[in-house]
């Protein structure tokens, strides 16, 4: 969005969309508690870098198409931008951006040494074939060779890419380069260098924020009831863990719509399903349920984990959870914070709860880095510490200064990662 200066002086830019307004009026509402000098501030407002490209791809029946595909880099003022990679008939530049600032809090938040990016094809994953989701990622991957690098920009998967496509991109890469270069992105499959329990470590790192907070609310985990909207890596995975620690998951979702069962669902049995099918797409158990239904479910925890925007100035009223926990990055409206916090419902709020994919994803780099692994129990642990240290600063700003979670949390962040910009005087 466009600051009071830069309208006098230009017209908008090219990623000022919807999502990005969401974005720069969040950090807007975080800069006072940040106490950040304002010309930093309008420096933060803009990415450093976008990049468009164009992906001519040949799809299986001989057909040529050319799919967009957009990286976005933010801020590489503590280290290499870092960020993931999606593949959705939606990926615009605008959301990209928005995406990569949230990165920047996300990882100064955790006290990670990468600034923001994030970047995807606008293409339909399901409606292609194996062979053609190669070709878009080989053919993105090398578009972006100017780009990325282990000390520049590393990607990672988002929303429908996995392992497989970083297994991808990394080859295609190192082709490039005549070595195998496996720190150029996370979230690989484990037998090229990628990190034992990467996999898990969103949605397991959503559990651990939902855990500290039932732990400050005095909650019992084991007692809680809860809908989680999305069943992919994030949604899948977080859902499991809501199980194993005892609580019930009554609802879950993904594109074909919900499924739900007061008395709780057979998550692992679904997990299975959803692998076999590709989707939870004629489970036969429990009521059918739309997604607008499902959100609108009571519960105790309502679980986010699908993409942007679903809880809106629409829907905000109609919710009848007691907490919010985002799994998905940009899934609640500015609006819909607003009547949320009037209804005395909390969020735990994106850069902070599913802040465990990038946490782990940092651990893989430094891994391959020193070409020396960790166990599964070390990293868990690593992970539990980092966050459950960003979680207790979050509360106790949050506390302090009766602000927003979400807002404390971008306080913690903006506020270091201007500190660092002022220390380099990137800003003279
Ligand atoms: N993967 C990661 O490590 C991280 C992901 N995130 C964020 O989490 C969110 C989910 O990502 P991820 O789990 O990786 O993606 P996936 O593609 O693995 O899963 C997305 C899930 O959401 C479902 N979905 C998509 N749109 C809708 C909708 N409108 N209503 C209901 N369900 C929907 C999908 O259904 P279907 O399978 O039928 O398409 C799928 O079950 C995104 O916002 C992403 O940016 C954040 C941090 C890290
Ligand atoms: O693992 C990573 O590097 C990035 C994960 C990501 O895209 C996100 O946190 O939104």
């Amino acid at each position: 969005m466009a600051s009071t200066r830069e309208a006098e002086l230009h017209a908008p830019l090219e990623w000022d969309t919807p999502l990005y307004r969401t974005a720069v009026a969040q950090f807007d509402q975080a800069v006072p508690h940040a106490g950040i000098h304002p010309d930093i501030a309008e420096r933060l407002r803009y990415p450093e870098r976008a990049f468009i490209v164009s992906c001519p791809v040949r799809l299986d029946d001989g057909r040529r198409v050319v799919f967009p595909g957009y990286r976005v880099q933010h801020s590489s003022v503590l280290g290499p931008t870092k960020g993931g990679v999606r593949y959705d008939a939606e990926v615009s530049l605008g959301e990209c951006a928005a995406l990569a600032v949230w990165m920047t809090w996300k990882c100064a938040l955790l006290r990670l040494p990468y600034g923001g990016a994030k970047g995807g094809v606008r293409c339909n994953p399901r409606a292609m074939s194996q062979a053609e989701l190669e070709r878009v990622t080989r053919r993105y991957t090398s578009e972006l060779l100017p780009i990325i690098g282990p000390q520049e920009d590393i990607p990672a998967p988002d929303m429908a890419t996995n392992e497989q496509t970083m297994a991808w991109m990394m080859d295609t890469y190192s082709m490039q380069r005549g070595f195998a270069v496996p720190e150029v992105v996370t979230g690989k499959p484990i037998s090229i260098g990628g990190s034992v329990f990467r996999h898990e470590a969103t949605g397991a790192g959503v559990v651990m924020t939902i855990a500290r907070a039932c732990e400050r609310l005095d909650w019992k985990l084991s007692e809680q009831r809860c809908v989680v909207q999305g069943f992919g890596n994030v949604g899948g995975i977080a859902a499991q863990e809501l199980v194993d620690r005892g609580a019930t998951v009554i609802a879950v979702s993904d594109v074909s719509g919900g499924v739900y069962d007061p008395a709780g669902l057979d998550i692992p049995s679904m997990s299975a399903y959803a692998k076999e099918h590709g989707s939870l797409e004629g489970w036969a158990t429990g009521s059918r349920v739309s997604n607008e239904e499902l959100l609108e479910l009571e519960c105790d925890i309502l679980v986010l984990a699908a993409r942007e925007d679903q809880v809106t100035s629409a829907n905000a009223h109609l919710l009848q959870c007691k907490l919010i926990a985002e799994g998905a990055n940009g899934p609640t409206s500015l609006e819909a914070d607003a009547i949320l916090r009037e209804r005395g419902i909390p969020i735990l709020p994106d850069i902070l709860t599913n802040a465990g994919g990038v946490t782990v994803s940092y651990f893989e780099w430094v891994q391959d880095l020193g070409r020396l692994f960790w166990g599964r129990d070390e990293i868990r642990a690593k992970l539990a510490e980092k966050m459950n240290d960003a979680f207790d600063r979050v509360w106790e700003i949050s506390h302090e200064r009766d602000i927003p979670m979400r807002t404390a949390a971008l306080v913690t962040g903006i506020r270091d990662v201007g500190a660092a910009l002022e220390a380099r005087g990137l800003y003279p």
